[in-house]
């Protein structure tokens, strides 16, 4: 390089400069994970489908007010898309503040199965009369017998769910029942991944 370069040669060495750290550059990411180099531009820390699904219903289960169990349910198509989504509540106009979260209370009117509308239920109606046949139901807890008469009605394919906590109960027993005789496929959902952490400040 001669110090009395002009400014354009100086530019056009810049250039090469540039040109040849990004080759470098790619080369390296060639030699470290063996994929083409448009490939490996990709983010290397995004969410699955399934765990992104599951999160969603995760998410969803977030807006419940039930002091014991939130539950969430996320419905996806063939496609991957989103149908529908809902987690355990009142009915509208059924106010938080004046219906019972309470269980087993003394007084049988004030317990709250009488009211809540379960969180498959909620998704189901929440469909808005698109079909859902079969689609794949993403639930936190695996679904009670009255949720699962309506996944099969509805013609969900699929059920993942976390949650398998009351399988002893009869309810959920019936439950199992009804989902083998009508061939639908249930299983437990690991994650690929322990924990997702989403900071409002991210962006
Ligand atoms: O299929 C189901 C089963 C239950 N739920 C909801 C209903 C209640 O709000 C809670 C369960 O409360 P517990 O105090 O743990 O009995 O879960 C649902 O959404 N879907
Ligand atoms: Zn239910």
């Amino acid at each position: 390089m001669s110090l009395s370069s002009t400014k354009e040669d100086t530019s056009t060495l810049a250039n090469q400069l540039e040109k040849s750290l990004t080759i470098k550059a790619e080369t390296t990411e060639i030699e470290s994970n063996g994929l083409s180099p448009k490939k490996s531009h990709k983010h290397q820390n995004y969410l699955i489908w399934d765990d992104y699904f599951m999160a969603m219903a995760l998410l969803s289960a977030k807006r419940s007010k039930d002091p014991v169990t939130q539950v969430g349910a996320c419905i996806v198509d063939k496609q991957n898309r989103i149908v529908a989504i809902g987690y355990n509540g009142f009915p509208r106009n059924c106010s938080d503040d004046v219906f019972p979260w309470t269980k087993n209370s003394e007084d049988s009117m004030e317990d709250k199965k009488l009211y809540v509308v379960h969180a498959e239920a909620n998704a189901i109606l929440n469909s808005n009369s698109t079909s859902l046949v079969g689609t794949c139901l993403y639930t936190t807890l695996f679904p009670c017998n009255e949720c699962t008469k309506l996944i099969i009605q509805s013609g969900i394919q699929r059920v993942l769910y976390i949650s398998d906590k009351y399988a002893h109960k009869a309810k959920y027993r019936a439950s199992r029942r009804m989902l083998d005789a009508a061939r639908i496929t249930y299983s437990h959902y690991e994650p690929t991944q322990k924990e997702i952490v989403i900071n409002f400040n991210d962006i």
